[in-house]
């Protein structure tokens, strides 16, 4: 049994990376990873933009100034200003070359054609200068970020239409076992219902990963062999949830070194996830997650999500950590290492109820992961706890 540390590191080592790119609208890039620097053709802003609703000025000697026109959003007229004159103005207009600061309507008196300044402005007040955001040949979004809505706000904002994405994976999700039947049918004594192929599948989309499939099959060898050899010909990354364990009827780690898999790791010193299984096939990367939904679905976050991450050439592979206070006081149960579910509220983080592998309904109130390191025992509240941040929450 390794590690976790060991665990991690051998998924990104062995784990591929896709080398196919392709051009998309950026209307369709999210959760995509960028496969090239998306460089701004222009400045952005691309003039000088008054961020108020105002008067532009041309700072004169004292206070007053005479209005010598308007200039709103859109417009595209660029006024002379002498020192000492002023335009009305409005937010996101483009400030004449002449004016050199911009005051707020509410710091002025108006009387007429004349302004007064209620305090004193010092130039450039109020104005956003051409390119403050970006320049033009600037890199706006690096290769290697996962595109999520504010990127494509903002290159949207800088005319961007198409760009260049890493393709995602193709991946199948196996579950295995006699006792699984389909949401729907009546269920039979030591029956239940499957639902790691629908959490995984809907895990994934909230990633941006559609392309998947769910192929269910029985707890038989021969059977396993044939599915788990179709399926990794077909895939970059095939999930299989349960039969990894050491009962007799667990034959997925068996099929797939029968059906000449390499075998990269098989079992954690973790709780949940002990029999977690990987290896890979000719360009094809395979987990063997327990049948545990809840401890599948964490070590699909611990796991496999770095993996799709490398594949996608993505800069960030893990999720983000950080340590954080714990609310309350914990006592672990056992010596292995733990991923606990877990909830952030204000400064610190709570361990939730129900941590059972075999109980997901504790992931619908959590936001997060607490990792605690092999042999942990009494966590004292205040401690500062390893916290996995999950996505989407
Ligand atoms: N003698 C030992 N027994 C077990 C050990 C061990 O070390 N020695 N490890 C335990 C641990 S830890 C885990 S985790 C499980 C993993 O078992 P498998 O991956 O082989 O999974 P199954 O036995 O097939 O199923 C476990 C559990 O999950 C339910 N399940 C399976 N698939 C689904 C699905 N698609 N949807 C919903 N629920 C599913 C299944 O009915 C079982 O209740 O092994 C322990 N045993
Ligand atoms: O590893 Mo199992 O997932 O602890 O119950």
């Amino acid at each position: 049994m390794i590690d976790t540390t060991t665990a991690l590191e051998l998924v990104l080592l062995h784990g591929f990376i896709n080398t196919k790119v392709l051009e998309v609208d950026l209307k369709d890039g999210l959760d995509y990873v960028l496969a090239k620097d998306v460089i701004s053709e222009i400045d952005m802003p691309p003039f000088r933009q008054s961020a108020m609703d105002g008067y532009a000025l041309h700072l004169g000697d004292d206070g007053v100034y005479t209005l010598v026109g308007e200039v709103k959003a859109g417009d595209n007229n660029n006024p002379t200003l002498h020192k000492g004159e002023a335009v009305r103005i409005f937010t996101g207009a483009p400030v004449p070359v002449t004016a050199n600061t911009v005051v707020m309507q509410e710091k002025v008196t108006v009387d007429g054609n004349k302004i007064t300044l209620e305090e004193s402005l010092k130039e450039n007040t109020n104005i956003r200068p051409q390119g403050e955001q970006i320049k033009a040949g600037g890199v706006a979004i690096n290769k290697g970020t996962t595109i999520k809505g504010v990127h494509i706000g903002f290159l949207a904002s800088l005319g961007v239409t198409k760009i260049t994405v890493c393709e995602k994976p193709s991946i199948a999700i196996v579950v295995t076992g006699n006792e699984l039947i389909s949401p729907g049918d009546t269920l039979s004594y030591g029956e239940i219902y499957e639902s790691n192929g629908a959490m995984l599948t809907a895990v994934l989309n909230e990633l941006g990963y559609k392309n998947t499939s769910v192929v269910t099959i029985k707890d038989d060898y021969d059977k396993t062999k044939v599915v788990l050899k179709d399926t990794l010909g077909k895939h970059d990354v095939v999930i299989v949830t349960g039969g990894v364990s050491v009962g007799d009827y667990d034959f997925v780690g068996k099929a797939i070194n029968a059906i000449g898999a390499q075998e990269i790791f098989y079992k954690v010193k973790q709780k949940p996830g002990k029999p977690l299984f990987f290896g890979k096939k000719e360009g094809t990367s395979i987990f063997g997650l327990p049948g545990n939904p809840a401890a599948a679905l964490s070590c699909f976050y611990i796991y496999v999500y770095p993996l799709l991450k490398k594949y996608e050439g993505a800069e960030h592979m893990s999720l983000p950590n950080i340590f954080l206070p714990l609310l309350s006081d914990y006592t672990v149960k056992g010596t292995q290492a733990q991923f606990l579910k877990a909830r952030i509220e204000g400064a610190g983080v709570t361990i939730l109820g129900g941590q059972s592998s075999a109980m997901v309904r504790a992931f619908g109130d959590a936001n997060a992961l607490v990792c605690l390191p092999r042999n942990s025992t009494e966590i004292k509240k205040g401690q500062n706890v390893k916290t996995i941040l999950l996505p989407t929450k």
